[in-house]
């Protein structure tokens, strides 16, 4: 086995569908097609790997799909298609992952740190150390939602780094705190990659990029642009940057278009038939590769879509209880309602013996 990376990501895409609003979703839930919701790839097929001990860099413009990316390897959001192993006896803490607005720092620190395996005494042993650390004072015992978000990367960032994870994922949390918390990070991080820890860190800030990364990856609207030394990668980004600037208002919005529009008519079918020749092109005598490449497109990948089999028991169990309410409330029995599909609105009567109530004889 190939012990040489930590992370490795394979054909992952992310498709979002664009509802103009929740009624939309519903109607699409009944309707036979959804074809017509837009839909959008937030990432369009990224392979990369991540090397143990290494500090990976994840750098493209706004909308480009970091996040959606180490969203997906922090198992916050599952992928559309692909592969994602994370080897090991591996835990990974994603700064702004997990912290619950209705519970106070405190509890969210206990509950983070419970979920990352810690025990009780544990915890109680590093609260003084996350405390200090994230050095929000009184505030600790406010609800989150209360935080200003520099606040709640103050937090997040304490707990992730005390509770000691091989893989850290670091998702801009460094561009909301001040001077003196962001030196406090940065030598954090630099001590976390001295004890040889694997780190994703995704910036704006090239600056960071340059102290912290060994290699960075250049996601571009949706795609793998460039993965390599942190020097070439920075280096042809910010002539991106720089062409980009120098575009007029027109000429950059046209280009934002075109790549938005490229990302809306992406075709998953396209791109898994590119693979398959690809692999073919590589191994010939490989029988196997159209099997193979769907497995690794959907063999780990629960689908968020509900197939139209689950979608006709959900509506065939709805209308069941529906009716069952419905005959609950007419009084009358199954057997009378088969007999008489309409007593179901006509509730059964119920005639007084008034004599008999009365006691007169
Ligand atoms: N839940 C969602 N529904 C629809 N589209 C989404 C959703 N989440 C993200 N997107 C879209 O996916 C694309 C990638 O978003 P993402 O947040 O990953 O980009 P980013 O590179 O991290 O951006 P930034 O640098 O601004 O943080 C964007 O166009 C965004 O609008």
């Amino acid at each position: 086995m190939d012990n040489s990376y930590k992370i490795k990501v394979q054909h992952v895409t992310k498709e979002y569908d664009l509802y103009k609003s929740q009624a939309e979703k519903l109607r699409s839930f009944f309707s036979l097609s959804n074809s017509k919701v837009p839909h959008f790839w937030s990432l369009m097929g990224i392979s990369l790997e991540v090397k143990a001990g290494e500090t990976l860099g994840l750098i493209g413009v706004n909308g480009s799909g970091k996040s959606t990316l180490s969203n997906i390897i922090s198992g916050i959001i599952p992928q559309t298609t692909g592969t994602v192993e994370v080897r090991g006896d591996t835990s990974i803490i994603a700064i702004g992952a997990g912290l619950r607005g209705n519970l106070t720092g405190l509890e969210n620190i206990r509950l983070k740190a419970l979920m990352q395996g810690l025990t009780n005494p544990e915890i109680d042993a590093l609260m003084d150390d996350i405390v200090s650390f994230a050095d929000i004072g009184d505030f600790l015992y406010q609800p989150v939602k209360s935080y200003s978000s520099g606040m709640k990367s103050r937090l997040g960032f304490s707990i992730a780094v005390h509770v000691n994870p091989d893989i850290l994922i670091i998702d801009e949390a460094l561009s909301v705190g001040d001077d003196t918390f962001y030196q406090k990070c940065v030598d954090k991080i630099s001590e976390f990659k001295d004890e040889g820890k694997t780190i994703v860190f995704v910036s704006h800030s090239l600056k960071q990029i340059e102290i912290l990364c060994d290699r960075v990856a250049w996601i571009h609207y949706g795609t793998l642009k460039e993965i390599g030394a942190t020097e070439t990668v920075v280096k042809h980004y910010r002539e991106f940057t720089k062409w980009f600037k120098g575009q007029s208002k027109k000429e950059k919005k046209h280009f934002q278009r075109q790549m938005k529009a490229n990302q809306k008519a992406f075709d998953i079918d396209a791109y898994q038939q590119q693979v398959i020749e690809e692999r073919q092109a590589n191994d010939p005598n490989d029988q196997n590769v159209a099997a193979e490449v769907k497995k690794d497109f959907y063999g780990s990948v629960i689908s968020e879509k509900m197939s139209w089999g689950n979608r006709f028991l959900t509506i065939a169990v709805g209308i069941v209880f529906v009716l069952a309410c419905l005959i609950n409330v007419s009084g009358h029995s199954l057997g009378d309602v088969l007999q008489n599909p309409g007593n179901i609105v006509h509730p059964e009567t119920v005639l007084h013996d008034t004599n008999a109530t009365s006691g007169v004889k």
